[in-house]
């Protein structure tokens, strides 16, 4: 341990890693936060605690930064922990910054009972789903905060994502790099952060700790995974994925300059595994941050309903689910004894909520109106439409949030009834496509995450996996009567969405020609429904929502 007192440039440091789940707009809440962090931390003997970026605001903030109340109410927080920070441990932490009328992206230092230093983001990301240019305004390159006689590089986030914060903080003298981060998960994040982190150690011959924050926020979900990468590129310290943690961190200075010494070391969940875990983080910050007492979902017996039924009993526990199958005609006996084994085996409330009267009743309704036409997708939408008005029904009467479940390959394609099965305020599964529904209905049967509060074992059976998906609007109706298979269709659609490669690539890539140019005018059309489609979790390099934002009225095509 060292202290103020001790003179002399400190040899050792322990600083705490705060991986925390801060909420948006709830300054008072993230303080309490913070102030709950310190606390512990100086009983653990820390002399820094480090946060995520933004950590008092929550990120990311969006336009609310932009209001002067919430500015000052950051302000005022962080003046209150500064004053609290008399006895230590000292805070590194991040708030929107007025300094000079310009709003910053920046991180204190606080301690001994007041703001030591303050440092504002540089690189400013406007790309993907960042758009911080619009909110922010770009600070000077920074120096190294001095703190007990050692100088602490800090660039934010974004400022480690290219060589010049980094060789402006080495070259000025910085000894340790501390990153506050606020960076959301997308399935290539582990490679993309490692390739970016390696780069600047090497570059600059200097420890780096990377703090990342963990938690959904709207469609974004952060997934910690904090870490600590010395100069000979040794992984120090590896925090969990998706779960708070709060650990110290030894520091120590050699001849050679310092290290971290720290032993805590967690397994980091990839892949499949991340991408579920990622789903359940979201739908549960969703549901808990904006205070519903639960959920409700129509369950079909199809593997979408399913796995989305899984999802929230792993996010939420069996006590706040509530699965409604609303049979109609076409509804198999299969699908009706499908959807009642999938809430066995989840233990939610079940309900059956036949919907012929309604459907009729509507039907007859319009009867003059639609007197001399015929039969089409219309009565088939109003099946879906009058499930949606029920499910809507059943959460103004009880308060329970509708989960809507339409997967990436319908959202792409327009293959959802709008004002019908896109009723909903969150759609964990709407960044997976078709065949990774499959796949992660099949993962949870095997495995789920340390903290899911769902069952173990098989809670999707293999039938809903293995029969052929229908929306069961009309007799004997599969999805693949209307779509393309969708190991082809998906395959099709990765491309376009996520690679944006051009069609004359994908058709000389081996695609059938007219398959691929229908698909891109099925995913061109559907934009509008889009638009009015819940958020949902993000997974992907590109989702639709914040990460690909195309115009609704655009006469363009490729094919
Ligand atoms: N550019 C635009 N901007 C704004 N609104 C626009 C629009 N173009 C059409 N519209 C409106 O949208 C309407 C058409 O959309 P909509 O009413 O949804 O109907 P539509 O897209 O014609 O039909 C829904 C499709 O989804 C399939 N489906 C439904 C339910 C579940 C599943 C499943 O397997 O999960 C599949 C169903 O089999 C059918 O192929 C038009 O009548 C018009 O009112
Ligand atoms: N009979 C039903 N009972 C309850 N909900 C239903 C029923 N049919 C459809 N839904 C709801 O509408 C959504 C769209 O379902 P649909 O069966 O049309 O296609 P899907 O995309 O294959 O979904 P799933 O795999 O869940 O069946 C379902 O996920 C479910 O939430
Ligand atoms: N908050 C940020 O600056 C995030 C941008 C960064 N490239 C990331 O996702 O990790």
């Amino acid at each position: 341990m060292t202290s103020p007192e001790t003179s002399g440039p400190a040899d050792t440091l322990f600083i705490a890693v705060a991986q925390l789940n801060p909420t948006v707009g709830d300054v008072a809440g993230n303080l309490a936060l913070a102030r709950r962090t310190a606390a512990s931390a100086r009983d653990a003997g820390a002399d820094l605690v480090v946060f995520p970026e933004l950590f008092i605001s929550g990120y990311p903030p969006e336009d609310l930064v932009l209001k002067p109340a919430f500015q000052q109410a950051c302000r005022a927080a962080i003046e209150t922990l500064a004053d609290e920070s008399v006895d230590g441990p000292a805070l590194l932490i991040g708030s929107p910054w007025v300094d000079e009328g310009r709003l910053h992206n920046s991180v204190l230092l606080l301690e001994e009972g007041r703001i030591s230093a303050i440092r504002h983001k540089v690189d400013l990301p406007n790309y993907g789903v960042f758009d911080e240019k619009r909110v922010f305004a770009a600070g000077p390159l920074p120096g190294p905060i001095p703190f007990r006689g050692v100088r602490l590089g800090v660039p934010i986030c974004e400022d480690i994502w290219g060589p010049d914060v980094v060789e402006c903080l080495t070259e000025t003298g910085a000894e340790i790099l501390i990153v506050p981060n606020g960076s959301p998960y997308r399935r290539s994040v582990y490679a993309e952060r490692e390739n970016t982190v390696v780069a600047r150690v090497v570059e600059s011959n200097l420890p780096l700790l990377y703090v990342n924050q963990v938690g959904g926020q709207d469609e974004l979900v952060f997934d910690g995974a904090s870490f600590a990468l010395n100069p000979d590129r040794f992984l120090a310290l590896q925090f969990p994925g998706f779960m708070e943690r709060v650990r110290l961190s030894r520091w120590q200075r050699f001849e050679n300059g310092w290290k971290c010494l720290g032993a805590n070391m967690a397994d980091r969940i990839e892949g499949d595994q991340a991408d579920y875990a990622a789903c359940v983080v979201g739908l549960r910050d969703y549901v808990n941050k904006n205070r519903f007492p639960g959920v409700v979902l129509g369950l079909s017996g199809g593997i979408d309903s399913a796995l989305v039924a899984a999802m929230a009993v792993d996010a939420l526990g069996p006590e706040r689910v509530h699965c409604i199958m609303l049979p109609y005609r076409y509804t198999s006996q299969e699908s009706r004894s499908d959807a009642a084994a999938v809430a066995e085996a989840l233990a939610v409330r079940y309900d059956i909520v036949p919907i012929a009267a309604a459907v009729e009743g509507v039907e007859a309704t319009l009867a003059p109106l639609f007197a001399g036409t015929r039969r089409d997708v219309t009565e088939e939408n109003l099946q879906s439409r009058v499930r949606g008005a029920l499910l809507m029904s059943v959460s103004n009467k009880f308060g329970s949030l509708v989960l809507t479940t339409g997967n990436k390959s319908e959202m792409s394609t327009g293959y959802a009834t709008l004002y019908g099965d896109m009723n909903g305020g969150f759609n964990p599964v709407k960044d997976l496509y078709k065949s990774e529904v499959f796949r992660l209905a099949r993962l949870r049967n095997r495995w789920k995450p340390a903290d899911a509060l769902g069952p173990d074992g098989l809670v999707i059976p293999e039938r809903v996996i293995d029969k052929a998906p229908t929306a069961e609007l009309a007799e004997g109706q599969k999805d693949e009567d209307s779509l393309p298979p969708y190991a082809e269709l998906d395959a099709i659609l990765e491309r376009l969405v996520e690679r944006e490669e051009p069609v004359a690539k994908v058709i000389t890539d081996g695609f059938d020609a007219q398959t691929v140019t229908r698909v891109e005018r099925l995913l061109n059309t559907a934009e509008y429904k889009r638009r009015q489609a819940a958020p949902g979790v993000k997974v992907t390099g590109r989702n639709f929502g914040r990460g690909r934002r195309y115009p609704v009225t655009n006469r363009f095509s490729e094919g």
